[in-house]
């Protein structure tokens, strides 16, 4: 396998997992993009630029994770490996539950499809095959790869499978981000090993009631996002998020964690956009620790083309 272009660009969405009661199972891609343009050098050499998220703090050498599942997915075509120079322009805020890691690590694979001179071996099973390896989290590999909502589960033997939900047009997110960080693993590490059989009934139900509610019946978006699986076990290690999901589910809006925290997501009909903001801003507006973004959902996923 050679390589069949040595310049390429991609653009890869934010995503929000779980969506309340799909833990591990339901994400949705915003409209909230980094990019990244990479150039294969003839040299062996490594140079990462970043702008904006991540700037000065990321690896800029074979340890940044664009350059890993890069070099994964050129393994895996059995494709030479090169030197690289990536320009990152990075909006996806890190640590905040909003799949910046899946983001990079599909990035990676997207840019390898688009630089060997057959892609056929990288098509999108295989990359989110790649991605759920390397991330560890199909819940925000799918919806970066496929846009709009996803249910994403494991078949023994098989991978990570993935099936796309079209979203009713009358639904839109609002996030509202902290300052503060938390890594997926410190979130991980809170929940108990078992849960009540009762809470699993439940949260079965709810899952459910929301694939039914995101496609079709947004009114239903309330009931349809109470969790009683990991948000709640949560709470001690993201305080201030569980108070603000809280402060929201008190007036009717429906308000989740989202992925491993700490960003809270609100799902809401378009004409609600200003009563949540609103409500957002009594109960955080002023503070600097929180910003709210209304980034709309992106129905595309990520694409990569040649430069
Ligand atoms: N664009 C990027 N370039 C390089 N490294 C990144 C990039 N985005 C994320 N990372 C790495 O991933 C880490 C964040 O991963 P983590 O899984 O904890 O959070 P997240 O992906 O933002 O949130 P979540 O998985 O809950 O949605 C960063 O600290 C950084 O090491
Ligand atoms: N479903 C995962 C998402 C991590 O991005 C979690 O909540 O831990």
């Amino acid at each position: 396998m050679q390589l069949g272009a040595d310049h390429v660009r991609v653009r890869v969405p934010a995503t929000s997992a779980n969506l309340g009661p799909g833990f591990d199972a339901l994400g949705l891609a915003l409209g909230y993009h980094d990019t990244l343009e990479v150039r294969a050098l003839a040299s062996s050499e490594v140079r990462v630029d970043v702008t904006g998220e991540g700037a000065g703090e990321v690896p800029d050498d074979e340890r940044h994770l664009v350059v890993r599942a890069l070099r994964v997915a050129l393994d895996h075509v059995g494709a030479p490996q090169t030197g690289l120079h990536l320009t990152c322009t990075n909006v996806i805020p890190h640590g905040r539950g909003m799949g910046s890691s899946a983001a990079a690590v599909v990035a990676g694979l997207l840019a390898a499809r688009m630089l060997v001179a057959d892609p056929t071996g990288l098509d999108d099973a295989t990359i989110l095959a790649l991605a759920t390896e390397l991330e560890g989290h199909p819940d925000n590999a799918a919806p970066a790869i496929f846009g709009g909502a996803t249910v994403a589960w494991s078949r023994d033997g098989n991978g990570p499978q993935a099936a796309r939900l079209q979203v009713h047009p009358d639904i839109e997110p609002t996030l509202v981000v902290p300052v503060s960080r938390l890594a997926t693993r410190a979130a991980r590490g809170v929940l108990p090993a078992t849960v009540p059989h009762g809470d699993a009934a439940f949260n079965a139900g709810r899952s459910a009631l929301l694939v039914h509610a995101l496609a079709q019946e947004p009114a239903l978006l309330f009931d349809a996002t109470e969790d009683r699986l990991h948000q709640e076990y949560r709470s001690g290690v993201m305080t201030s998020t569980w108070e603000l999901v809280r402060g929201l589910r008190e007036q009717g809006i429906a308000a989740t964690v989202s992925g491993a925290g700490p960003t809270v997501l609100v799902l809401h009909p378009v004409s609600d956009r200003e009563r949540v903001a609103a409500a957002v801003d009594e109960l955080v507006g002023g503070s600097p620790r929180w910003r709210a973004l209304q980034p709309g959902i992106d129905s595309v996923g990520a694409v990569a083309e040649r430069l």
